[in-house]
């Protein structure tokens, strides 16, 4: 008789700084965080971004000590998972799947197809849901489960998103509270909730739910904290020149210091572990924006990391998960097959959403076009002559 098996996923991070370039080509290599009308672009355009992008990353990651903390919390998550849940009477293997990095999510998929798993339950470390994080994973996974026919006769279930259970609220609360309890006037402080931002196309176009659900997760944290203090939900992280979900942290900081807050908690809402965004992101170069806006006294809330009362959170999770039916890795991803990242197809004259889409589709042809002239020496700008 087989046994339980949980998959966490995560996104996984550069181990070291030579891993830096390879990881950004991964992660931008994914259709899920760029979103081109055609798929030959993807990986030469991958590349031209993240070759860009290596030396600046590779600059932050050194604040941190050279690599990304994520694969050794996530792998201590793991183990106090495991002790929970043989504590309650759950014995359960524990697979770790990131999408971009070391340990991959296909490692771990072949590992738990050798292993005798009775049931899987797919668990991943984002409490809310975005097609770019946990949809991507989840698309990964299905195509995964149609490539190799060992897999089928697996049985599993998906837990989409958890962002409302209630030990996972109260990990939150505490670790704020933990911070609240530092000043000497608790309730004065302003709590600043900074989730992780998405282009806002993503929400408008393609109906990603992440903003909606990092909002009522909000809520619900400030409900369970029961505190009077004012709050703020900001977007930080936004990447490339499109509009990402506002305001933007950096925006609200400033505002925020102007209107002369002078103590602050920063609340990394959509990540439970410390990484590059929570370690040099928040208490590097936010820390920065705020003192120079007039806020004295900042402070960051931990990310739940192996806080006994979230692991217990996700132990619970796993085991609900169990006695609820099964939901299947397609009705999960099968939201976003419902809505069209490019609404016109159709070609109408003017100045109308169809033109506006083709118009970008043409810019970017031309664009890689360029780039290709530009590396291979060969093209019709040299023919021409406007290039040497
Ligand atoms: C809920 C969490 C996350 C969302 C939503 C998300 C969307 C998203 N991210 C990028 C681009 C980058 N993300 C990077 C690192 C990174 N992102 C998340 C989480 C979410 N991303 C994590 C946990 C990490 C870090 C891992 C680590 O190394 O510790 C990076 C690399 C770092 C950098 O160069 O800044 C990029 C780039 C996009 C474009 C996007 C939505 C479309
Ligand atoms: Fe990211
Ligand atoms: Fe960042």
């Amino acid at each position: 008789m087989g046994r339980v098996g949980v998959l966490l996923l995560n996104l996984g991070g550069p181990d070291k700084l030579e891993d830096v370039g390879p990881f950004l080509y991964n992660l931008f290599s994914d259709p899920e965080i760029i979103r081109l009308p055609f798929r030959w672009m993807q990986k030469p355009l991958a590349w031209f971004i993240a070759t860009r992008r290596e030396k600046t990353s590779q600059e932050n990651y050194k604040q941190i000590g050279g690599g990304s903390p994520l694969r050794r919390i996530t792998e201590e998550q793991g183990e106090a998972l495991k002790a929970q849940l043989d504590a309650m009477g759950k014995a359960a293997n524990i697979y770790m799947g990131m999408r971009y990095w070391h340990p991959y999510t296909e490692e771990a998929i072949a590992q738990l197809a050798q292993d005798n798993i009775e049931k899987l339950v797919i668990l991943p470390l984002y409490p809310q849901f975005s097609i770019s994080t946990s949809g991507s994973s989840f698309r990964l996974l299905e195509k995964l489960w149609q490539e190799n026919p060992k897999l089928q006769p697996l049985e599993y279930t998906v837990i989409p998103s958890w962002y409302k259970q209630p030990g996972y609220l109260q990990a939150m609360a505490e670790l704020i509270i933990e911070q609240l309890n530092q000043f000497p006037n608790p309730d004065q402080a302003h709590i600043f909730f900074s989730a992780h931002g998405v282009p806002k196309s993503y929400v408008i176009e393609a109906g990603d739910p992440y903003q909606q659900e990092i909002e009522e997760c909000t809520q619900l944290i400030m409900q369970t904290l029961n505190r009077p203090n004012a709050h703020t939900l900001a977007y930080q992280s936004r990447v490339g020149p499109v509009e990402w979900l506002q305001p933007y942290t950096e925006d609200a900081l400033k505002e925020l210091g102007e209107k002369g807050v002078k103590d602050l908690v920063v609340v990394p809402i959509s990540f439970v572990s410390e990484h590059i965004e929570t370690l040099q992101e928040i208490d590097i170069e936010y820390r920065e924006i705020a003192e120079e806006a007039g806020i004295e006294n900042f402070r960051r809330a931990a990310a739940p990391n192996t806080h006994p009362v979230f692991i217990k959170a996700l132990a619970d999770l796993v085991i609900e998960s169990l006695e609820k039916p099964d939901l299947k890795l397609s009705q999960v991803t099968q939201m976003k097959k419902k809505v069209k990242m490019y609404p016109q197809e159709r070609w109408e004259w003017g100045m109308t959403t169809s033109a506006e889409v083709w118009n970008g589709r043409i810019a970017m042809l031309g664009f890689i076009a360029l780039i290709i002239e530009i590396i291979t020496g060969r093209g019709l700008l040299h023919a021409i002559g406007l290039l040497q």
